[in-house]
């Protein structure tokens, strides 16, 4: 039995005639402590897929089953860090840590919370706000928060929906390091969503990419021979590397070819204008 599988998914949005089947027939499965990457363009599904695997969302059709049982809602074994870090302004750095420990750990004493929030908080950089609100934060800062936030929750399973997109070379590095030691020392299962190939490669152990929507499928798997721990500073270096990754690349400009092609389709907007701006420009 595979931790995650999917099984001819769809995805439909929409009812009728303005109805559009996002995702199409998808099939996945990820075996317990692997490490998938699945790369995709901007708007071709990935969020509609992660949304699927976390129970935020139904398919249409097919089944979404983790650890054999089908997904219905939202869980704690299954941690999200999503693209949009999602923190609550009106809490500090501490606090929105803190809700999450608390809501995963519900019987921690008030001192074993604080203790784990603050290694989390410490891991992504940020002690030096650790009582700051959002806004006083950068987009990056933001969003390493809600790293911590994911991460410190210790799910069986960490989704990523592009997490580190916001972030700067250096602290996503950091980053990928930080994911790839929690993955690795807790033995979790990891699944991560991105637009970035390198990243796919220095992380995965596979990568799958997902072919552009409407009717997003996924393509051939690629699987990432290079031992771990990985050196970044060597990867340029390793013929295994830059062979998968040319193979990828090409493989997402074919399809972005193919996209082109199917974009091409011109469509005519209505010709209105409310009544108010009439001649007023
Ligand atoms: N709730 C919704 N209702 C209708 N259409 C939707 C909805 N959510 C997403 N879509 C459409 O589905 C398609 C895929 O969206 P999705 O957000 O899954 O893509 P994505 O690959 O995550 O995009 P990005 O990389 O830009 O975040 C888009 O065309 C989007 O407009």
């Amino acid at each position: 039995m595979a931790y995650l599988e999917l099984k001819n998914v769809s995805k439909t949005y929409g009812q009728g005639k303005d109805s559009t089947e996002v995702i199409s027939n998808i099939n996945l499965k990820i075996e317990e402590g692997e490490f998938v990457a699945i790369v995709g363009f901007t708007g071709s599904g990935k969020t509609t897929l992660v949304n699927l695997i976390n129970g935020l969302i139904k398919p249409t059709s097919g089944e979404v089953l983790f650890k054999g049982e089908p997904v219905v809602g939202t869980s704690h074994e299954r941690g999200v860090i999503f693209q949009n870090y999602s923190l609550l302004p009106w809490l500090s750095v501490f606090q929105n840590v803190a809700m999450a420990v608390k809501e995963a750990f519900p019987k921690e004493n008030k001192s074993e919370i604080k203790n784990r929030v603050e290694s989390y908080v410490e891991m992504v950089g940020l002690t030096h706000a650790i009582n700051k609100r959002p806004k006083e934060l950068s987009g990056g800062m933001r969003q390493r928060v809600a790293v911590a936030r994911a991460l410190a929750m210790k799910p069986e399973m960490i989704i990523m929906d592009e997490p580190l997109g916001a972030l700067d070379a250096l602290t996503r590095g950091n980053l990928q390091d930080e994911i790839l030691n929690i993955w690795n020392q807790d033995k979790r299962t990891a699944l991560l969503i991105t637009n970035d190939v390198d990243e796919g490669i220095y992380m995965a152990d596979r990568i799958i990419p997902l072919k552009p929507g409407p009717n997003a499928t996924l393509g051939p798997e690629f699987i990432i021979d290079i031992d771990r721990p990985r050196d970044k500073t060597e990867l340029n270096d390793n013929a295994s590397f830059m062979k998968t990754r040319n193979e990828i690349i090409a493989y997402l400009m074919a399809i972005g070819e193919d996209r082109k092609s199917v974009s091409e389709v011109e469509y005519l907007l209505p010709d209105l204008a409310p009544k108010s701006f009439v001649d007023t420009f």
